[in-house]
């Protein structure tokens, strides 16, 4: 499994190896233990799955706070997906920066942001799947979000202004000037 560092300390791409042959390919797309070799000791506890129709849907930015904070392994079973990583933790020396990796079904890049984290994505492409392992339950006592727009964040999410299709919930999300980070 290949892993690229980001410019973020604990966000890192994964990439499992694919093993080609006349039929097509086999992938480990997830094994605790290759996890751990690869220093990532992490408990997932469900396993999420979303359908996005329009190109340009963005989910997100999402977080749970502590005591249900989930860290994500996010990866695209189809289309493409710009993803989105935002550190929210107080202590961080990139606190409010983002880092974000194109992640598809064709490159099989897989991208784990742990706890403390904002998280969303956009759609590249019509009919978008994406899967995601959580490293804690949904609560939803606990669900936040901030705008994807935010011009404080400034995340280039490389699709034309005004073109986001949004949820009603994440089109009323508060700006990151009114967010108090529930992270240490
Ligand atoms: C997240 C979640 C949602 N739901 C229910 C609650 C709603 O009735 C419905 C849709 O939820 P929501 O609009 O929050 O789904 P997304 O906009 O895809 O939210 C996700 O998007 C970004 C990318 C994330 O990282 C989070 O996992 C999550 O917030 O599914 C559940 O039953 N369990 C769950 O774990």
């Amino acid at each position: 499994m290949q892993v690229e560092e980001t410019e973020i300390n604990g966000v890192v791409g994964l990439t499992p190896r694919r093993f080609a042959d006349d039929r097509g390919w086999f992938s480990e797309t997830w094994n605790q233990r290759t996890l751990k070799d690869a220093g990532l000791d992490i408990e997932f506890v469900q396993d999420n799955h979303s359908f996005s129709a329009p190109k340009h849907t963005v989910r997100g930015l999402h977080y749970q706070s502590p005591p249900a904070a989930q860290g994500k392994l996010v990866r695209v079973l189809r289309g493409e997906i710009f993803d989105v990583a935002v550190d929210v933790r107080k202590s961080s020396p990139t606190f409010g920066k983002w880092v974000g990796m194109n992640l598809s079904a064709d490159n099989g890049k897989q991208l784990y942001i742990p706890t403390g984290f904002l998280h969303g994505f956009v759609t590249l492409v019509e009919n978008t799947e994406v899967a995601y392992k959580c490293t804690d339950f949904y609560t939803p006592e606990c669900d936040g979000g901030v705008a994807f727009d935010d011009p404080d964040l400034a995340i280039d999410w490389g699709i034309p202004k005004n073109s986001a299709v949004l949820s009603t919930k994440d089109a009323a999300a508060p700006k990151f000037a009114d967010f108090n980070s529930p992270f240490a």
